[in-house]
């Protein structure tokens, strides 16, 4: 694939905390349009990738471009808008805002790219099974529901690049199956990507693509 058609292009890239490898000679690209699922043993470096990806963490060696942009060039400040307007982030620990209702979480990229859009909320809320509990406060949820939350906040903004870490972890097969279809709609109708981190068969098995990380790369 080419750099004009990947969406994302990651080359060589290797992670290291303090003395301890987490990975190294990761290589690969996604194109507009797909969804593929990462897995790997627990510990091998999922996490770290995706966060490698957005610019959270800083790889050691290679490069992440992500639409052309190299990712590794932008300063910190360049970086957090890029991810505003261009990601969707659902992170393991959900980091829902305690003080926020759920409606006003979920609008909070919306709010932050200045688009403040209260149909679309209740589109996405709707998508994810959470009708009616806008108003709601986040330590009133369950741990499924809060990750819905989390789930609807990374779609809001229709962003190109989804990284999704086990966004389906805490879900009852029922709702995660209906977690991978909005993700897949997202993907096939804008034209996205979705990177998925998961240790679910059933969440992997629908991806496009599956890759499998070790610490000496990452491979189909
Ligand atoms: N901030 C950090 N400082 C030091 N070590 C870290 C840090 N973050 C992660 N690690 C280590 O890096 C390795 C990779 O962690 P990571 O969370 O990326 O793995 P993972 O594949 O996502 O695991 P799991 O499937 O269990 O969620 C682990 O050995 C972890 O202990």
């Amino acid at each position: 694939m080419n750099e004009l058609t990947a969406l994302v292009e990651v080359r060589n890239l290797a992670k290291r905390f303090a003395d301890a490898a987490v990975f190294e000679h990761v290589d690969f690209d996604v194109a507009p349009g797909e969804f593929v699922a990462v897995v790997g043993e627990s510990g091998v470096g999922k996490s770290t990738l995706l966060n490698c990806i957005a610019g959270l963490d800083r790889p050691d060696a290679g490069t992440v471009r992500i639409e052309n942009t190299d990712i590794g060039a932008l300063d910190e400040a360049a970086q957090a808008l890029f991810r505003r307007a261009h990601l969707g982030f659902v992170f393991q620990a959900f980091h829902v805002l305690p003080h926020l209702d759920v409606a006003q979480n979920v609008a909070l990229p919306l709010l932050l790219l200045r688009r403040p859009d209260p149909a679309r909320v209740a589109e996405v809320l709707k998508a994810v099974g959470l009708d009616g509990f806008g108003d709601r406060l986040p330590a009133t949820l369950s741990g499924g529901q809060l990750q819905r939350v989390a789930i609807a906040r990374a779609l809001v903004h229709r962003p190109r690049l989804i990284l999704a870490d086990e966004p389906t972890g805490n879900l009852d097969p029922a709702s995660a199956a209906r977690i991978i279809d909005l993700l897949h709609t997202q993907v096939h109708e804008q034209q996205a990507a979705c990177l998925l981190v998961t240790h679910s068969r059933a969440a992997a098995s629908r991806a496009d693509r599956v890759l499998t990380l070790t610490a000496g790369g990452i491979a189909a």
